[in-house]
């Protein structure tokens, strides 16, 4: 795929990666770019009716992992596959990491299972750079509370968080060179300084 890049932002639920989504962005843009901004699960019309599903409906373990995969790969090929083909830049809240952190940390689904499955759905697709936005369980919790009504991943309790989190600082250790952790304990000012200085070195 030529010219365009593909951006992931993750981080457990209310580290406070969508709050920064639309100043990458806008960064993107004022420097030239065209960029598709888009979400997982979701991202198409299908996704978004598999992002009902799971966000709200009890299900198997391993049905949540097979769904996040089905919308993610309607989301290769009606969405990130087309925009980095045009040359694009892509620029996603979450993807194949979330479902190693969720259900591979959170709920202990077997690693290998997810590695087969993203095997089979995006083989050779990988971010270019994935804003990993980290901070401690106390401190997502309350900007959650603070902020909405919970969904069922949203309602999970402080074990669950620990392992998802620390499944992704594992994954942020394993692939130094396509994670930056983001401290988001950290004012928003301090985070868009940072931020502002890793889209520059891209
Ligand atoms: N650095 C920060 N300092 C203080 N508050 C913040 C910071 N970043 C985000 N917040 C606030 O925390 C709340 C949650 O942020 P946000 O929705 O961006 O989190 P999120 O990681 O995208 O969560 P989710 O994945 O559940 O949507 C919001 O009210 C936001 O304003
Ligand atoms: C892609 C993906 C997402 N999840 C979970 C993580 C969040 O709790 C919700 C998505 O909502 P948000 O607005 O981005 O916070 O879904 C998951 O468990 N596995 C995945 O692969």
């Amino acid at each position: 795929m030529a010219g365009g890049k593909f951006i992931t932002f993750e981080g457990i639920d209310g580290a406070g990666k969508s709050s920064h989504i639309d100043f990458v962005a806008s960064l993107l843009r004022r420097a030239g770019r065209t960029v598709v901004h888009t979400r997982e699960p979701g991202g198409t019309p299908l996704g978004e009716k598999l992002r009902e599903l799971v966000l709200h409906e009890k299900m198997h373990l391993e049905t949540e992992a097979l769904l996040m995969f089905a919308s993610r790969r309607e989301h290769i090929a009606q969405v990130i596959g087309p925009a980095l083909e045009r040359g694009d830049w892509v620029i996603s809240d979450r993807f194949t990491d979330a479902t190693f952190a969720y259900q591979g940390g959170g709920r202990h689904l077997d690693l290998k299972k997810l590695e087969a499955l993203e095997q089979w759905v995006h083989p050779k697709l990988q971010p270019d750079l994935t804003l990993l936005f980290d901070v401690p369980l106390e401190v997502a919790r309350a900007r959650l509370d603070a902020t909405r009504t919970l969904d069922r991943f949203e309602q999970e309790k402080a074990d669950f968080f620990a392992a998802t989190r620390n499944e992704y600082l594992r994954r942020a250790d394993q692939f130094p060179n396509r994670f930056r952790v983001i401290d988001s304990t950290r004012s928003m000012e301090q985070v868009q300084q940072q931020l502002q200085e890793i889209v520059a070195n891209l």
